[in-house]
């Protein structure tokens, strides 16, 4: 049976973005362009060069493939893949790549992301946990923010017994330019009901996430 999500349902995204009301950004793709332009010419490069004549106009488009997480909403990637189950043990999804990018670079973050939730009455097609990393992967990003706001969504959806999330990343923020320390990876958690209150529950959790499977 498919339970109807309440049409009015509305998970926390604590950081506003002027798309959050389902408006059109307010410069259009011709200005957008002109800016990488201009951010060429600044580089010292020339922009109507054969090899660069048409990178504005990709350079926009790859940037809006990789924060095309704001054009999306939890109702809509769900499509009603919440189903009644009697069912109370942990499930996990773990090793879901992820592909974000920070917001005060924009550059990659490339990690990874491990999901468990216990249901209290409630299951969640497991791809949808993938698309909802997928969907607050692709905006500007902090990793603390993107991982409670996966922990957030699975939470307000399921009202399950608890929630756990896992992100592991490499910045390349941190590996490219600045500090350049590439190898280090970052790890944050968000921990919800009964992974928070019951430190058995996280174990169990934290055991399989690093448990080895029998097939890649
Ligand atoms: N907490 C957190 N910090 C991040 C994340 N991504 C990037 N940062 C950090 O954001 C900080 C920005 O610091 P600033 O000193 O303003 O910027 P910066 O001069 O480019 O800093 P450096 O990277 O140290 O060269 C840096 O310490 C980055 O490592 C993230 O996901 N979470
Ligand atoms: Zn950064």
């Amino acid at each position: 049976m498919t339970l109807s999500i309440p049409a009015n349902l509305t998970v926390s995204n604590s950081v506003p973005s002027s798309l959050d009301n389902g408006s059109q950004p307010p410069v259009s793709e011709a200005e957008m362009i002109q800016a990488v332009r201009t951010l060429l010419i600044g580089l010292g490069e020339d922009p109507d060069r054969e090899g660069l004549v048409d990178t504005p106009k990709r350079m926009v488009k790859a940037l809006k493939f990789l924060t095309q997480g704001y054009q999306q909403s939890v109702d809509e990637l769900l499509n009603g893949a919440v189903f009644t189950e009697d069912v109370n043990e942990m499930v996990l999804v773990r090793d879901i790549d992820i592909f974000s990018s920070c917001e005060h670079h924009i550059l990659p973050i490339i990690g990874r992301v491990h999901v468990a939730y216990i249901p209290n009455g409630k299951v969640i097609g497991l791809s949808k946990i993938a698309r909802i990393c997928e969907m607050y992967g692709r905006r500007l990003q902090v990793q603390e923010r993107l991982t409670a706001q996966i922990a957030d969504a699975i939470e307000g959806l399921l009202k399950p017994q608890g929630v756990a999330v896992v992100v592991e990343a490499t910045h390349m923020c941190m590996v490219m330019r600045g500090v350049q320390k590439p190898g280090s990876w970052t790890v944050t958690s968000a921990m919800r009901g009964i992974f928070s209150e019951d430190a058995r529950t996280r174990q169990e959790f934290m055991s399989l996430v690093r448990h080895n499977p029998q097939f890649h």
